[in-house]
């Protein structure tokens, strides 16, 4: 067994491909927030390719913003930044390979100074982030700043140095505009519609609580363009490092991902790019479509099967979407009320996309969960499921599906399953609001969509309410197999 350095990549099973370049000569240009499983797997395996291509001024700089990023930080210490990436195409077949366009990493609560010199740094020309879809603080219906995490508002009150992604961001431009070095751009990769115009509205909302003149530079000078993400990368749990060690490799941080890829992004970059498209990077004028596409069709159908699966006694995707009622239902769901809300993708055939999503869901080999689904629902449905619902009502759409996901998910907040064994509710921001409103809606039907900060004046809407309150009046009945039966 080897553990992963850069001293032990030469004597790695012949199987596992390598970085083919000189790590020593790469130069940092992108700092990236947020140093998650799915940035390993997406972004940095892109900027790998850069790197083998020949250009060495792409390497990047993980920054941990949050106190339990330090396992992260510790990992990769000791292991020179590298880790492994275990790519698994439908049929099980795994591609292991090592990972080098990491090369320098910081953690924020150790040395927030190190961030915001390293932001400023006139090296840094683009700094990403995958903070995830609540890490904004940009209220979803409203797109004002609100942000309600405890660093953010320290840092809004004059903590000095700044400890949050956007507090360090900010700082930096501050010095970057102070020396005369031109600003990087700030590029989102996390799952959220119109995602670069999200961090400008982050970015410019917080310096404008604290800098006015900043927030106008800012706005008149930062590139923040938009982009779609995909790749499906659960949790790393340890039979991912038991499937590294397979391969003689003794590694804290590995990722595995389906095989798939994608990556699309605005042309907008204030001090320069990569030639991404030259790694398969999809280089377009607009973003919208493709990103709206994602959004209603991948990730709202994570949602749709999720609260439905669990009451229903599943634990993982590939069980589910190999499950014929629940395809049945899914592909109602896609045909009849997203694509209805979506605009013509360049390119993309909407039905063979819905076909291979299945697909990709259908993987056994990467066992994702519907529990990851879950995690902080009071941002992801609002953000992926009620976008559509708001459309298809304003066009007499078919919204049943969509109601019944709703509804599956405050019988999920009651903690029992179909069969009545407990359900372990995933971790919500919202959750003791939730469970409040959840508590109200046995006596008061319907009371569970009055929460504005997630239903906005939907709960109002007497189409949508009373097809939530019929939902949760069959999932009571029947439960979640018939229920979606009855909508086949
Ligand atoms: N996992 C996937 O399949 C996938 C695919 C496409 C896009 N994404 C996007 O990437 C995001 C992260 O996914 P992941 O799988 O890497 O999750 P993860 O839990 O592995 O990593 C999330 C990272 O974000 C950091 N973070 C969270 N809130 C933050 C905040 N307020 N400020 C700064 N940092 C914060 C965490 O500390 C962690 O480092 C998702 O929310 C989604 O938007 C994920
Ligand atoms: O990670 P989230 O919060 O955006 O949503 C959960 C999943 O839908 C998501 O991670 C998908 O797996 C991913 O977007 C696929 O590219």
């Amino acid at each position: 067994m080897s553990t992963l350095t850069a001293g032990a990549l030469a004597t790695l099973d012949p199987r596992v491909a390598v970085p083919g370049y000189d790590r020593d000569r790469v130069r940092v240009g992108i700092v990236h927030l947020g140093v998650g499983a799915f940035h390993r797997a997406h972004q940095a395996v892109y900027l790998d390719d850069v790197l083998a291509a020949g250009d060495r001024d792409w390497g990047i700089c993980g920054v941990g913003v949050l106190p339990p990023d330090a396992a992260v930080r510790d990992v990769l210490a000791a292991q020179d930044c590298l880790y492994t990436l275990l790519a698994v195409d439908a049929d099980g077949g795994t591609v292991p390979r090592v990972i080098g366009s990491h090369v320098a990493h910081l953690h924020a609560p150790d040395d927030p100074q190190a961030v915001v010199d390293r932001l400023a740094d006139p090296g840094t020309r683009i700094v990403s982030l995958t903070i995830t879809e609540g890490g904004y603080g940009i209220d979803e219906l409203t797109g004002t700043f609100d942000p309600r995490d405890v660093l953010t508002r320290a840092d809004l009150a004059g903590a000095q140095p700044p400890h949050s992604a956007f507090g360090l961001i900010v700082a930096a431009l501050a010095a970057r505009r102070a020396a005369g070095t031109p600003p990087f751009t700030v590029l989102s990769c996390d799952n959220v519609q119109h995602n670069g115009e999200v961090a400008r509205a982050a970015v410019t909302g917080f310096a404008r609580a604290t800098d006015p003149g900043l927030a106008d530079w800012i706005a008149a000078h930062v590139a923040f363009p938009n982009s779609m993400v995909d790749r499906i990368t659960p949790v790393t749990t340890d039979a991912v490092r038991d499937a590294v060690a397979g391969y003689g490799i003794t590694d804290g941080a590995p990722v595995r991902s389906e095989a798939y890829r994608q990556w699309v992004i605005e042309d907008r970059f204030s001090a320069g790019r990569p030639a991404l498209e030259q790694v398969g990077v999809q280089i377009v004028p607009d973003v919208a479509p493709y990103e709206k596409m994602k959004l209603r069709l991948l990730n709202a159908a994570h949602q749709v099967m999720s609260y439905l699966g669990v009451l229903a006694g599943e634990t993982y995707v590939h069980d589910v979407c190999r499950t014929p009622a629940f395809v049945d239902f899914l592909l109602g769901y896609l045909h009849a009320e997203a694509i209805p809300t979506l605009d013509p993708v360049p390119g993309i055939d909407l039905d063979d996309y819905c076909r291979t999503l299945i697909e990709r869901f259908g993987s056994e080999a990467i066992r994702d969960t519907l529990a990851r689904q879950t995690v902080d629902a009071s941002v992801r449905i609002p953000t992926f499921v009620l976008p559509v619902v708001r459309h298809q009502l304003a066009g007499g759409g078919d919204i049943r599906r969509a109601a019944l996901t709703v509804a599956a998910w405050s019988r999920y907040l009651e903690g029992v399953t179909d069969a009545g064994a407990p359900i372990e509710i995933s971790p919500d921001r919202r959750l003791p609001e939730l469970r409040a409103a959840v508590a109200a809606e046995r006596a008061d039907p319907g009371v569970f969509l009055d929460q504005p900060e997630i239903f906005g004046d939907l709960g109002e809407h007497p189409r949508f309410r009373a097809a939530f309150v019929a939902a949760r009046a069959k999932l009571a009945g029947v439960g979640a197999r018939a229920a979606m039966a009855g909508l086949a």
